[in-house]
């Protein structure tokens, strides 16, 4: 008898299976036309009622945005339901007929630049989309994007934010954390390893499946140079134009810190400007500039498998959760391997990047149209210039739309948080925390920063019209450096505290601008850090 998923759904076939769950392809006896859908099981990875709940919420929050994403571009997959059975989860998803990027180098081989470029050009404006909407995907790969028969279009699958949300679990001290990082070993970048994914994650993975295609090699089949750390790939795909393995070498550039580093030497910062230099045809730099390239990338220099897996780095103890690709290949042992050798790497860097816990990325920005340049405008002439967290606004920027996203959820907001009740022992400091926020500014960390905003500063529209693109437009293109002159606290209370700061901004343009700001900060149970929810 054939498996009746949910009472509704027949299994035809098992896609895929791993850590996390299976795939089936699937029939939807309750639609006239029996359509075809796949199904993803996904299983929480701590069994206890606790836990089962918090995924609970954090599952219906997820799909949520898998169906705003599917609604919002034809080139990501519906989400038809979901739905929970028997302890575990399900996500019911449009079935592509197609072939993925890795299917189709096994049977046409290797891919000329023009078609890799058309693909980029094509999957590029997704992942704008997907990124406008506060989400990383963490796992892009040749395995989980669909060339499309009906039109040759890529299709974006297998988001890994809900992966990570099964990944949930519960401390000894009775917080929540999400322990995992979701990715595939040797497409992941050093950021991602250490527990932060940003948006520029995405396009070091996407870069390196570009290589893939060009190459017929995964990541770590290829050497790196002993000096730089840059991947060697080049030999393997003599044809390329040097412009185009410019754009896909700063793609995959190790440095995301755009103020700290050239900009030669620094990764894209988004889709859309890598989009733009694509189109633009032009070289992002000579392509005989060095590079650097993560050094974690030669971490891995097994043979390693392309399989998602996911790490903790903060929980070392935790079972480390390998889910098998779609080609078939489980190296489910090996992958554990590598994924525990993975986290020690994950732990050092992401203690020397943060103490705090993972933060969701969370932008609740449109996908902005404009790509002018913002107003010259010095820090002293508008009053949003004194303020830590804002940009210019652009004029021709359109107004963004209020999203599903942009109302923090019960789960998630600052208010529920604020509840909880938060540990006492080990907080940093209001004063600490506002010193590390404009020194986490001044290492071009501003992924991270954005991350130290409450959703609902974030997605204030004066401040912020384009979301973290607004963000990151002022911090890394108009301020060179912010030196913190005091810090002093005005007040608190059990969950808030209100602290002035003195500060001088050292602007690109050479000007030199003193300024004083007042935050209020609000404790968040979940993160275990403060976040901010206002600054004047
Ligand atoms: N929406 C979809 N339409 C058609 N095929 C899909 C869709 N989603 C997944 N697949 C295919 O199903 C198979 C299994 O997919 P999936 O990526 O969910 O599992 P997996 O490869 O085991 O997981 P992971 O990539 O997370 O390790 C793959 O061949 C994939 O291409």
């Amino acid at each position: 008898m054939p498996m009746l998923l949910n009472n509704r759904y027949q299994v035809i076939q098992t896609l895929g299976s791993g850590g996390f769950g299976e795939t089936f392809l699937a029939e939807d006896t309750q639609m006239p036309s029996r359509r075809r859908c796949v199904i993803k099981q996904l299983k929480p990875i701590q069994d206890n009622p606790q836990v089962y709940q918090l995924v609970q919420q954090r599952f219906r929050r997820e799909a949520a945005i898998l169906e705003e994403l599917g609604d919002g571009s034809e080139q990501i997959p519906k989400l038809y339901a979901y739905f929970l059975e028997k302890g575990q989860f399900y996500l019911v998803q449009e079935y592509i007929q197609g072939q993925t990027l890795t299917q189709k180098i096994q049977q046409q081989g290797l891919m000329s630049e023009s078609a890799v470029k058309e693909i980029l050009i094509s999957i590029l404006p997704v992942l704008d989309y997907v990124h406008s909407k506060g989400i990383v995907h963490r796992d892009i790969k040749p395995d989980n994007i669909l060339i499309r028969y009906a039109d040759g279009k890529p299709i974006l699958i297998d988001f890994g934010a809900v992966k990570e949300t099964i990944g949930t679990v519960v401390t000894p001290s009775g917080n929540s954390t999400r322990s995992i990082v979701i990715g595939t070993p040797g497409f992941m970048p050093s950021e991602q390893l250490a527990g932060r994914p940003m948006f520029a994650s995405d396009i070091y993975s996407l870069g390196l499946t570009a290589i893939y295609l060009l190459t017929g090699k995964m990541p770590q089949e290829m050497g790196t140079d002993p000096a730089t750390g840059a991947l060697l790939w080049r030999q393997y795909a003599l044809n390329v134009t040097p412009s185009f393995a410019a754009v896909l070498n700063k793609a995959i550039q190790f440095n995301v810190r755009v103020s700290a580093a050239p900009p030669q030497e620094a990764r894209f910062i988004s889709a859309r400007e890598m989009l733009q230099t694509l189109q633009s045809g032009a070289a992002p730099f000579p392509p005989t500039m060095p590079y650097s390239q993560p050094p974690v990338a030669t971490v891995p220099s097994l043979q390693i498998p392309e399989n998602t897996v996911a790490v903790s780095p903060s929980n070392s103890n935790q079972t480390p959760v390998n889910q098998s690709s779609g080609s078939g290949q489980k190296g489910i042992l090996l992958g554990s391997i590598i994924a525990g050798a993975l986290i020690g790497t994950s732990v050092i860097i992401g203690f020397a990047l943060s103490n705090r816990q993972q933060p969701q990325p969370i932008a609740q920005q449109q996908t902005p149209q404009s790509t002018s340049e913002p107003n010259p405008v010095e820090p002293k002439s508008e009053p949003q210039a004194n303020n830590p967290a804002i940009s210019e606004p652009s004029q021709q920027t359109p107004e963004p739309q209020e999203t599903v996203l942009s109302e923090p959820t019960p789960e998630t907001s600052i208010p529920q948080a604020t509840q909880t009740t938060a540990p006492q022992v080990d907080r940093t400091s209001p004063e600490e925390f506002v010193r590390n926020y404009y020194a986490t500014i001044n290492q071009g960390e501003y992924q991270q920063t954005w991350n130290y905003l409450a959703p609902s500063f974030q997605s204030n529209k004066r401040l912020h019209p384009q979301g973290y693109l607004s963000y990151i437009d002022w911090w890394g293109g108009r301020v060179q450096q912010v030196e913190v002159d005091r810090v002093s606290l005005l007040g608190t209370g059990t969950q808030t505290a209100t602290v002035n700061a003195q500060l001088k901004y050292l602007m690109k343009n050479g000007k030199v601008v003193s300024s004083s700001v007042n935050f209020s900060l609000l404790w968040d149970a979940e993160s275990s850090g403060w976040v901010i929810a206002d600054a004047k």
